[in-house]
């Protein structure tokens, strides 16, 4: 497998592998029906786990087969930051549950929706009814268009119960500088985002002082982990493009890689640039995806142990890069995770990479989440060197005296065995989550951080890597790790070039380069976690400028050839006379961070500027330190203001963007915010284009009293009607000369109006034609 090539778990199922003769069966309450319990049987997966004695009884084995071959309960975070999080939590447990309590379908009691006991602060919920209840049955149908357009607009991510768990381990805050290796679809990008706007208020978004660098090195993935973290708009936020085996140094001013430097302060002129360290990283590896087998039935069919051999050698690089990238101030944390149980691809790894790099450890994190279900790491596993499963060596050596022939053996690497030293890595620290312990998919998740007083000599050190310094050079792990060396390696070279203190710089590539295809898995598009409305449909908002990526994102990306090409990223000066226009026309106050707002076209006659973006400062250190070319920058900071068609040159017309807002709201002039009413935003959501004239009066008098263009409106709490606003919300809108607009994408606006008013307000009511005709309308 070639390195940096597009892999990844819980691949878009193939689905079962049907006669399509056969007609499909009726959608039985099991929802495991006859044509895919035929699929899910495979005597190599059965032979091959079974060898690794998972459990202390065949009984256990055989509960977790039949926990595999059923249907995997509906599971979703309620997402956003803390408090947007809790008041919508509020809904569904005092709305929602309740009236899915008592439900009977069919003559069968149906179970309401729970939530996930280990989840903190009960954010995460599970549900298990066929979907022809949430066609059919009114109560769950209400629920699951909730669902939908919650899942839209971001409020909801539907996820995982599993997926769930390594960002709960990497224990992120806003000051953090954290490193997504591999990041895409973002599931667990967007938990992260979450983590570090936990400062952020119903209204408003906090500007963390910390970063998150989302990397993936499919360029197409990269778009969805775009699309997702749309959904947080975040000025810490950005999205990379590269193999994260061979990340290269980032450098910052050496007073913004500390924990404490201001959010959107000015960038330090004269300090001396060194390396970026990162407080967290977090390595979610391509994987065989045998855990997910539950979801993506076609892994059941196609499943050989080869799969994970495969990938092996790059999960070993991967993490062993993410150890060199690790603030070396002793507080870093790093999480490892697949969605495959294989060992070779779980305990194997943690081996390899911490017997490359004796200054880490494993965290025993065993009183953390202890409703979480889980079992220890294996300390003994077999390797199968074929497809069948039926080869099985105990040992590496065992393997090198047989008679398997040569380029055979020279596939294998010693590091997918077992080492001597396993007992003193403690790799029962390591977290085994099986499916039946707690109806979910499987998962492996590892914490590592440095040693607290790391003072290993150079002899202890050799002769912990004296295992691999026997290997010839074409089957040694890269040994990267030498704490003296990171601060000197080139910033773009790949790791492997790098001088090593000790031991040979060969990369572990034989199995990477001459090894079996990658499993099906590895190299399908990921199928999106959230079935509650796909990302396609989540784009098609129906409002193209509404909808567009509220983050800096690549309108290029990868050209044909396989170069990289990207609109430029500019910080503009603060004094940009059309930025200034801009801010004096949205009425922001002097303290806006216009130091920090950066453009993605070049400004000229003929293209005025179309948006602007705002970050924060380390994100403005890393693209104006480095060149973001090398790192295939496809994403920076949050996109606030976009032009509106009206107006040209310094009067060209802005306006605040839906996603933008929470961002931008804490510089806004108070005395420039509407006040509005549940009756004029049900106004607002009752069309398109209201007439100001139907607005109630109090509402209207504001508005006559504003210019044209765009404006912010805060809707207070209240009640009336049985209609209830339990907090201030507050929204972008455009006035044109006669009527005003609610300037949120349509699906945003149904979700407002089923939350609020329990229906669609505008369901049924024509688009009018060219919104831009209306909204310029004299
Ligand atoms: C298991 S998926 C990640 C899932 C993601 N963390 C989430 O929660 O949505 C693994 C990802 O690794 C990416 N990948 C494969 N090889 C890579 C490499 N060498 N460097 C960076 N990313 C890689 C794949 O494109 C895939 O998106």
């Amino acid at each position: 497998m070639g390195r940096g090539r597009k892999g990844g778990r819980g691949g878009k199922s193939r689905g079962p592998r049907t006669d399509p003769t056969v007609p499909a069966p009726a959608d039985g309450p099991g929802r495991t029906d006859l044509i895919e319990k035929l699929d899910m049987h495979n005597e190599r997966f059965t032979r091959y786990y079974r060898k690794q004695s998972l459990f202390a009884d065949e009984k256990e084995f055989e509960e977790m087969l039949d926990a595999m071959r059923r249907h995997l309960p509906t599971t979703f975070r309620v997402a956003g930051s803390r408090q947007t999080a809790h008041s919508l939590n509020k809904t569904i447990t005092d709305v929602h549950v309740p009236g899915l309590s008592d439900i009977v379908f069919e003559d069968e009691k149906l179970p309401p929706p729970v939530q996930l006991p280990w989840y903190p602060d009960g954010l995460a919920w599970q549900f298990n009814v066929p979907k022809k209840v949430l066609r059919r049955q009114p109560e769950f149908k209400k629920f699951h268009s909730f669902l939908v357009f919650e899942t839209e607009v971001g409020n909801i991510s539907r996820q995982e119960a599993v997926s769930m768990i390594p960002p709960l381990f990497l224990d992120v805050e806003p000051h953090h500088k954290v490193m997504d290796m591999c990041a895409a679809p973002g599931s667990k990008t967007a938990q992260i985002l979450e983590a570090l706007h936990s400062q952020d208020t119903l209204t408003s978004s906090s500007i963390p002082s910390g970063l998150l660098v989302a990397n993936d090195s499919d360029n197409k993935r990269t778009h969805l982990l775009i699309h997702q973290s749309a959904r947080l708009p975040s000025p810490a936020l950005m999205v990379t493009n590269l193999d994260a085996s061979n990340y290269p140094i980032i450098r910052v001013p050496a007073s913004l890689n500390t924990k404490d430097h201001a959010s959107v302060q000015e960038l330090p002129q004269s300090d001396k640039l060194e390396p970026l360290m990162f407080d967290r990283i977090l390595c979610d590896v391509p994987c065989s995806g045998d855990g997910t087998m539950r979801k993506n039935i076609g892994i059941w069919k196609s499943w050989q142990p080869m799969d994970g051999n495969g990938l092996h050698s790059l999960q070993v690089r991967i993490l062993q890069r993410a150890m060199r990238m690790l603030t070396k101030d002793g507080t870093g944390r790093i999480v490892y995770s697949t969605c495959s149980l294989n060992p070779v691809e779980n305990e194997a790894v943690i081996c390899a990479a911490l017997n490359s790099n004796p200054a880490f450890e494993l965290v025993d994190v065993s009183d953390k989440f202890p409703s979480l279900q889980r079992r220890p790491g294996l300390k003994t596993w077999n390797t199968s060197t074929d497809r069948t499963a039926k080869t099985f060596f105990e040992t590496w050596e065992d393997l090198m005296t047989s008679s398997l022939d040569d380029p055979t053996k020279a596939r294998f690497s010693k590091t997918q065995w077992a080492p001597e030293n396993i007992e003193e890595l403690h790799i029962e620290r390591c977290m085994r989550i099986y499916p039946h312990l707690q109806d979910t998919g499987g998962f492996f998740v590892a914490v590592l951080e440095r040693k607290k007083k790391s003072a290993k000599s150079k002899p202890q050190r050799k002769r912990e890597h004296a295992e691999t310094d026997e290997l010839p050079d074409s089957k040694r792990p890269r040994i990267e790790e030498s704490d003296d060396t990171i601060d000197e390696e080139p910033s773009i070279e790949p790791a492997s070039t790098v001088e090593e203190e000790e031991v040979s710089s060969e990369p572990i590539s034989a199995i990477d380069e001459t090894g079996p295809e990658p499993p099906v898995s590895a190299i399908e598009e990921e199928a999106p976690e959230d079935d509650l409305g796909s990302p396609s449909e989540a784009m098609d908002t129906g409002d193209a400028e509404a909808s567009a990526p509220a983050v800096a994102s690549s309108s290029k990306g990868e050209k044909g050839d396989g170069t990289f090409k990207e609109n430029p990223y500019i910080y503009l000066p603060q004094d940009h006379p059309l930025l200034q226009a801009c801010l004096a026309r949205l009425k922001m106050i002097p303290s806006f961070p216009s130091h920090n707002v950066l453009v993605r076209n070049v400004e000229s006659v003929h293209t005025p500027i179309r948006s602007f973006y705002l970050s924060n400062t380390l994100v403005k250190a890393v693209i104006t330190h480095n060149d973001y070319q090398k790192f295939r920058l496809t994403a920076a900071g949050t996109k606030v203001f976009t032009k509106q068609e009206a107006g040209k040159g310094l009067d060209a017309q802005y306006r605040v963007l839906g996603e933008g807002l929470p961002v931008v709201l804490p510089f806004v002039e108070p005395g420039a915010i509407l006040t509005g009413s549940l009756s004029a935003l049900r106004t607002f959501l009752e069309s398109y284009y209201p007439l100001v004239a139907t607005f109630e009066e109090k509402f209207r008098e504001q508005i006559d009293e504003s210019s044209t263009g765009s404006l912010i409106v805060r809707f207070p709490p209240e009640e009336s009607d049985g209609v209830v606003l339990t907090h201030d919300l507050v929204l972008p809108i455009w006035k044109s000369n006669v009527s005003l607009s609610l300037m949120i994408d349509k699906k945003a606006k149904s979700a407002l109006s089923l939350r609020l008013f329990g229906k669609d307000l505008l369901e049924g009511v024509k688009p009018p034609g060219n919104k831009q005709e209306v909204l310029d309308q004299d």
